[in-house]
């Protein structure tokens, strides 16, 4: 390790930021060790002060809830909560005040994708992913049914692809209606007295609304590219009669490009398995070559090598001759680690581990300054010159003031304007849910968004109250009176404190990658409930969810909520625990669900590194699993094991059969050892034990801790074997 000041830095961070963060950032060397050393010493002690008020906080709860019963007790408990400091007095109200926010966030309702940032091809194709491509997600999905000839199959199947141009067509009728007649039956666009005329055989019509016809290109009268604009978003008409789609097609359309993912989310966190300075100088290196927009993958499809950049900006004309350039890439925001972390990439000089949200607010802020200095005509992440970071798992007001600190010490250190660093508050943790107002209060000149992590939060749920009695199961959890007062309580905020117009009020995770019908059945429901954007796994995903955007404007479903603004308090405080008597059949069913989700996501996690994965659940549906489904599962088999739902026999015995499926699996893989072979051994099924058999102990029930100790003793014991 390298001495800087009082810092000890691990050889490849401190190279890393030496060799490739500071040059070209206006940040000297010594100012920079100097100025983080200082930030280190005094906000190291005060995180470490807010974690323990974390733990001497739920002592309380366990306590409370081990001398009384919560059903008869709830004003009781509302008191309680009050007296420990867990449920904050309310404030005056305020209005937010932040400025500077590009418009993909202040002014746009769209999708947001997450996208692990230490895998450098999703990373590039997420950035890319503003724009996609509606006929292949429709072709390529079950949003189009696999039957009556319509199956996918190995080659083009043209019955598929007709339902597909169906499809598009019908949409093109919902969000660009014609005069008269509909876009099903046009033969051919063309562009005349500055208007889009609409050909249809021998007759012709005009937009309803002729000022969504935004630009083309080509020619007026044989236009390549037609450009329109519903509800603040973009769809591009691809037009050529040589393509294999537009040959077929009367009007030679080839396609339609969905403006789609306006935003993404850059993840350090929940989807990511980073736990050394070489995994970490990973992740920081994607994110500065996102900053700088030199990041490039290259890899195989088949037999084929591909090579894999950024996006320019789209050009159109517009009718008066003028070039219209669109952003080609989606706004990208860094989600940076929570206050519980550690790392051992910097030590103090007690050779104790510094606070991991610390140095990745200091590093994504450095690398960030690469995108702000740029020179003038160079693509920007950030037209407003700002830099957006993602805060999880903060719980209650006092830690986002603390993260507010951070934010305004590293723009001291960095030379940054005050808040420039935008803060992102993920509303996951139940702490921060009660006292939500309180929590954006400390933030007020830099928040950007809310987001309902509603899968963390469901976790925290369950840890919070382990000792209050057995929780319903698992997938009950999203129709809980709690749940639905939290997601409606969040809108209600940030409705309240003026989000609209600035900042983002934000829904979940669409946690089915597969499944596309169904989310286009129920995502929708997201923008009816007033969030402005929400969460999807994939580029694709963002595609089709964008669809929603030209159907809702949440705009006006806003202004609608705000005459319904509610304290929901009593019913986010509503347990979710039940006395009913299971099954024995339903009991073995749910700890089965529980245990191959949790053990597919563990054994990626800790021997392959991979922070997110897509794990079939017992139904045989993939499931995108990562840190925040796993401290649900473990959070859920522990409560159930507290309460002799099952017996620790059972929970071991459920693990080591669904391990065995698990195994079968992951059969094509090469590189994947069986954690049946041989159970005391597999680090990866010990660590799925421990979750488990220990989870009732983990701070807040995350999962951290074990993952990264697990994972460090994998890797430390391949290293020793290789060598
Ligand atoms: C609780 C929370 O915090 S939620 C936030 C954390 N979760 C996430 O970030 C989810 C991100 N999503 C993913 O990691 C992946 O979609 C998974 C793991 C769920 C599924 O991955 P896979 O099984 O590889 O997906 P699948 O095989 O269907 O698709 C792979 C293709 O889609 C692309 N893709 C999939 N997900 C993404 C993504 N999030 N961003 C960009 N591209 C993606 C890949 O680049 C790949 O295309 P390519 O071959 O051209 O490179
Ligand atoms: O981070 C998102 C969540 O649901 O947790
Ligand atoms: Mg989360």
């Amino acid at each position: 390790m390298i001495k800087r000041n009082r810092l000890k830095i691990s050889n490849e961070l401190y190279r890393f930021i030496e060799d490739e963060a500071l040059p070209g950032s206006e940040v000297l060397s010594d100012g920079f060790w100097e100025g983080l050393s200082q930030l280190v010493y005094e906000l190291a002690p005060k995180n470490r002060e807010l974690l323990t008020i974390r733990e001497q906080m739920q002592t309380k709860i366990n306590e409370w809830h081990t001398t009384r019963n919560w059903s008869d007790n709830r004003t009781q408990y509302e008191t309680f909560l009050k007296e420990i400091g867990y449920l904050e007095p309310k404030g005056m109200p305020f209005q937010i005040e932040t400025a500077n926010v590009d418009d993909e966030i202040a002014n746009l309702a769209g999708p947001q994708l997450v996208v692990p940032v230490n895998n450098a091809r999703y990373a590039i194709n997420a950035a890319n992913a503003r724009w996609g491509s509606l006929y292949d997600a429709l072709y390529g999905t079950d949003v189009i049914d696999e039957q009556n000839g319509a199956e996918r199959g190995t080659t083009y199947n043209p019955l598929r692809g007709q339902q597909v141009i169906l499809y598009a067509r019908k949409f093109l009728d919902q969000i660009v209606p014609l005069e008269k007649g509909s876009h099903l039956q046009s033969t051919g666009y063309r562009i005349e007295q500055n208007q889009l005329i609409v050909e249809m055989g021998n007759e012709q019509s005009i937009l309803k609304e002729p000022s969504k016809f935004k630009g083309f290109t080509g020619d007026v009268t044989m236009p390549s590219s037609i450009l329109l604009q519903n509800n603040g978003l973009h769809v591009e008409i691809q037009i050529d009669r040589h393509h294999p789609i537009g040959k077929v097609d009367l009007a030679g359309v080839k396609d339609l490009m969905i403006e789609s993912a306006l935003s993404t989310i850059l993840d350090f966190e929940d989807s990511v398995a980073a736990v050394d300075a070489e995994d970490k100088v990973l992740v920081y290196r994607n994110w500065l070559g996102l900053m700088k927009g030199t990041l490039k993958a290259t890899f195989k499809k088949g037999s084929r090598e591909i090579q894999r950049e950024l996006n320019t900006d789209r050009t159109y004309k517009t009718t008066a001759g003028e070039e219209r350039l669109l952003r080609g890439r989606s706004l990208l925001i860094v989600r940076n680690v929570g206050h519980l972390m550690t790392s051992n990439m910097i030590l103090d000089e007690k050779n104790e581990e510094v606070p991991e949200g610390i140095i990745d607010t200091v590093i994504s802020s450095l690398l960030a300054k690469h995108d702000l200095l740029k020179a003038p005509g160079c693509l920007r992440n950030s037209e407003q010159s700002s830099v957006y970071i993602v805060k999880p798992k903060m719980h209650g007001s006092a830690e986002v003031a603390f993260a507010n600190e951070l934010f305004n010490r590293v723009e001291d250190l960095l030379g940054l304007k005050r808040y420039t660093l935008k803060i992102g508050v993920m509303d996951e943790e139940r702490r921060t849910s009660i006292n939500l107002e309180n929590c954006i209060r400390q933030v007020k000149n830099r928040i950007v968004f809310i987001n309902t992590g509603f899968l963390d939060r469901t976790g925290d749920e369950i840890h919070t109250s382990m000792l209050a009695g057995p929780v319903i199961r698992k997938n009950d959890m999203k129709h809980s009176c709690w749940l639905q007062a939290y997601e409606k309580s969040n809108v209600d905020n940030g409705l309240l404190c003026g989000l609209p117009g600035v900042a983002q009020i934000g829904k979940g995770m669409w946690a089915m990658p597969d499944r596309m019908k169904e989310m286009m059945e129920l995502k929708i429901g997201h923008l009816e409930a007033g969030g402005s954007t929400a969460w999807v796994p994939s580029p694709t995903a963002a595609t089709l969810h964008a669809l929603h955007y030209h159907q809702v404007n949440v705009s006006n479903v806003q202004k609608e909520l705000e005459q319904k603004i509610q304290d929901r308090t009593g019913d986010i405080l509503t347990l979710p625990l039940t006395n009913e008597g299971w099954s024995p059949q339903i009991i073995q069913q749910e700890l089965d669900n529980n245990a191959q989700g949790l053990l597919g996501y563990v054994v990626r996690w800790v021997e392959h590194g991979v922070g997110c994965s897509k794990v079939p659940d017992i139904h045989d549906v993939g499931l995108m699993e990562d840190r925040a489904t796993l401290r649900i599962s473990s959070q859920h088999m522990a409560n159930w094991l507290h309460h002799g739902i099952c017996t620790k026999e059972q929970v071991l015995e459920t693990l080591k059969r669904m391990a065995k499926i698990v195994d079968e699996q992951n059969d094509d893989d090469p590189l994947y050892h069986p954690m049946s072979a041989n159970f005391e051994e597999s680090i990866a099924f010990q660590a799925a034990c421990e979750l488990i058999l220990k989870g009732k102990d983990q701070p807040s029930g995350y999962t951290e801790p074990i993952l990264h100790r697990r994972r460090l003793q994998y890797k430390i014991q391949n290293a020793a074997k290789k060598s």
